[in-house]
């Protein structure tokens, strides 16, 4: 077994929407970012390479190439879930917190789950989805941005 951790953020921007977990989830706003800026998947993906050592989402995917503008991050989830399979490994299971004031992530919680879990080919009740506010603390707090840390467990095939 290998362990991994990753974090995003993104900032709120313009828009009536986030995309969370590969789920749409109705906001007052939109993220700032190349891809769809879904925080979860960018911190899952970070926590899956970090568990082979394999880098980071910025080196599969540079957001300086026009490929991955607006990008579903489903297919980052996707490939980095394909680069632990063909070295012999698949996630054991997934714990992500997401922190937020809004949107509340609870009523969206088990979608993600069975979003994440249908791409990556395992049981829902391996992934976890969490959330927490930060107590209108901080850049959270204020609702400037999102915030995503998850935490990965690989087990080999
Ligand atoms: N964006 C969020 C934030 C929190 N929740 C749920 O509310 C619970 C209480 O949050 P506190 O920050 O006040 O401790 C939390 O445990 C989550 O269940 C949520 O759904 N969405
Ligand atoms: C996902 C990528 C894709 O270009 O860009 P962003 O959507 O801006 O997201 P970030 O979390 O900053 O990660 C870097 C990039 O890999």
């Amino acid at each position: 077994m290998r362990i991994g951790q990753g974090f995003d953020v993104h900032a709120f921007g313009e828009g009536d929407h986030i995309m969370l977990g590969g789920v749409r989830v109705p906001h007052d706003r939109g993220v700032l970012a190349h891809s769809d800026g879904d925080v979860v998947l960018h911190a899952l993906c970070d926590a899956m390479l970090g568990a082979l050592a394999l880098g980071d989402i910025g080196e599969h995917f540079p957001p300086s190439d026009p490929r991955w503008k607006g990008a579903d991050s489903t297919d980052f989830l996707r490939h980095c879930d394909a680069l632990l399979r063909e070295r012999g490994w698949r996630v054991g299971n997934a714990d992500v917190t997401v922190v937020c004031e809004r949107p509340k992530v609870g009523p969206h919680a088990l979608a993600m789950r069975e979003r994440i879990a249908g791409v990556l080919g395992v049981p829902a009740d391996t992934v976890s989805i969490k959330a927490t506010t930060t107590e209108t603390l901080g850049f959270t707090g204020r609702r400037e941005g999102i915030a995503a840390q998850a935490i990965v467990l690989v087990r080999a095939l």
